[in-house]
């Protein structure tokens, strides 16, 4: 295997002496999906900024790869409401090249949005548009924190089918947190469940029967969440739909099931 693109030792990052982060380990590859789940208050943000360079620790180390690009989507778009911001002039600020940037816009389906203001775009649309920021940059490692937040149920899927088509053509690692259980359990190839520490870490279809998930989220997630496991038969295109395709490998855990998403 090659050497990680980011690795986590023994991470600690404590406010006013209480532990937000304790003693997380974490290797992320390229070619990884990896998804943080916890509760409120977990830490995940923390240990996602802590990762970043954003956030100092009180303990362990964090090594990044040399030369390492990330492209980070934060948990949402801040921004002063009274300035005046187009898609177009937000994209160019990230320094990359008019052609690079509508690239990355036309990737994440929103490249029609080109001359609107930022202030005016749905809460998908704003996700789409931090998507592309960090796609622009050619990232090895992409982090996104919450990244189908304010997005329809439809809208979600086809945004995890687009992290994983992305993660294949740039053939890069993605480390996200996420609240949205059951489309990390069908889209995501790694979980950590973190409650300030690692509760617990692996196959989807392996830690919803691990006794620490139950106890962290109680048995009837745990339950609702185990039979979701499948292998996809189809793909989702960026309205939702389902089209017909090849299924990936990192999907095949789990029984096998042909489902319609609701
Ligand atoms: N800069 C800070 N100073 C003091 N406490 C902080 C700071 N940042 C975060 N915390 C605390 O650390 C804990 C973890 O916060 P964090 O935002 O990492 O949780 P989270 O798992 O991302 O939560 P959520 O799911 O609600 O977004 C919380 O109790 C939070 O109040």
């Amino acid at each position: 295997m090659t050497d990680p693109l980011v690795t986590l030792d023994n991470v600690t990052v404590r406010f006013d002496d209480r532990p937000a982060v304790d003693r997380v380990n974490l290797n992320v590859h390229r070619g990884d999906i990896i998804t943080i789940i916890g509760p409120n208050g977990a830490g995940k943000t923390t240990l996602i900024k802590a990762l970043l360079g954003l956030q100092p620790i009180t303990g362990g180390k964090v090594q990044r790869a040399s030369g390492l690009v990330i492209g980070y989507v934060p948990q949402n778009l801040q921004m002063e409401a009274t300035l005046p911001l187009s898609v177009k002039r937000f994209m160019a600020l990230s320094g990359r090249s008019r052609g690079e940037c509508l690239k990355a816009l036309a990737r994440t389906g929103i490249e029609h949005l080109v001359n609107a203001s930022v202030h005016h775009l749905s809460g998908g649309e704003k996700q789409r548009l931090l998507l592309a920021r960090a796609l622009a940059r050619k990232p090895d490692l992409l982090v996104l924190d919450e990244p189908a937040q304010g997005v329809d149920i439809n809208g979600q899927a086809a945004l995890y089918e687009l992290i994983r088509e992305l993660r294949d053509e740039l053939r890069c690692g993605v480390i996200m947190i996420s609240h949205d259980l059951h489309l990390v359990m069908a889209a995501t190839d790694k979980v950590i469940c973190l409650n300030q520490h690692v509760c617990c870490s692996g196959f989807p279809a392996d830690i919803s029967h691990d006794p620490a998930f139950i106890e962290t989220f109680g048995q009837s997630v745990a339950e609702s969440v185990a039979v979701y496991h499948h292998h996809h038969n189809h793909r989702h295109n960026l309205h939702g739909d389902v089209v017909l395709g090849q299924s990936s490998p990192a999907d095949s855990h789990g029984d096998s099931c042909n489902h319609v998403h609701h």
